[in-house]
């Protein structure tokens, strides 16, 4: 589970988030909407411990990030909009050695079944990411959230850059990641994608969490009017 309690962090003073308060369910996808500079990337990024809040706490697992910053690693999975592996090893190589940082020691076959299951197509499995697409190294990204058995998936801008096809498989499998029990928070700029994946959608203006919808209970065409109408 993720917990901001009065989560704040200012740049000096410039307040990049403003007393967030949120709680994301085993289960659940929340996505994150809002402009550029809304606070987005700050808030996944204390949710990380990539940054120290100045006020409020976020929590992952009832465990205080910034208090227990190696702890938390250990339930954490984290893609961001460019997934940065090593360029001379192989996806299978890749996924070999990030699991097994996690603790994990899988064999080849479950390697390649984990592989198999985020979408990437057999042959690559021996290449080396230097040659795989932006979409083909998500989906290495997605293997090893999955190959940690992350209960917290943090992702930002995740489709972006990506084609129609690799965008509605990425929905896919984030959806059944959040079937198996995944809290997932995701900062999107994509209001469809959000729409089609998210269980609740927030949308942030100047470091506020300014409405929070239920994403069943809207249409695409509304959550871009409301969008449109916060931002
Ligand atoms: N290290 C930093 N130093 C100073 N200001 C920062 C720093 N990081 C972020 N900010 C400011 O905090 C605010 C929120 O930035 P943030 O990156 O969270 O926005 P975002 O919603 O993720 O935007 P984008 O959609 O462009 O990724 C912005 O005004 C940004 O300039």
């Amino acid at each position: 589970m993720l917990e901001a309690i009065n989560l704040t962090k200012r740049y000096g003073s410039h307040t990049a988030l403003n007393s967030l308060n949120l709680k994301i369910q085993p289960g659940e996808i929340f996505a994150l909407l809002g402009q550029n500079g809304a606070g987005k990337t700050t808030t996944i990024n204390l949710f990380l411990g990539f940054t120290e809040p100045t006020e409020g706490t976020a929590l992952i697992n009832g465990i205080s990030v910034a208090g227990h910053p190696q702890e938390i690693k250990k339930y954490l999975a984290y893609i961001p909009e460019t997934v940065m592996l090593y360029p001379n090893l192989t996806g299978l190589e890749n996924l070999k050695y990030f699991s097994s940082l996690a603790g994990f020691d899988y064999s080849e076959k479950e390697l390649g079944e984990l592989l198999a299951t985020a979408g990437l197509q057999s042959k690559a499995f021996g290449q080396r990411l230097a040659g795989y697409s932006k979409g083909m190294r998500q989906k290495v990204g997605i293997a090893i959230a999955v190959a940690k058995k992350a209960k917290v998936l943090l992702l930002d801008e995740p489709t972006s850059g990506l084609d129609p096809k690799a965008s509605n498989e990425f929905s896919r499998i984030i959806r059944s990641l959040a079937g198996n029990g995944t809290a997932i928070l995701m900062a999107t700029h994509d209001i469809f994608r959000a729409k089609e994946v998210a269980s609740r959608i927030g949308i942030m203006k100047e470091g506020n969490l300014q409405s929070v919808i239920e994403a069943a209970s809207i249409s695409a065409n509304e959550l871009e009017s409301l969008y449109l109408k916060t931002v």
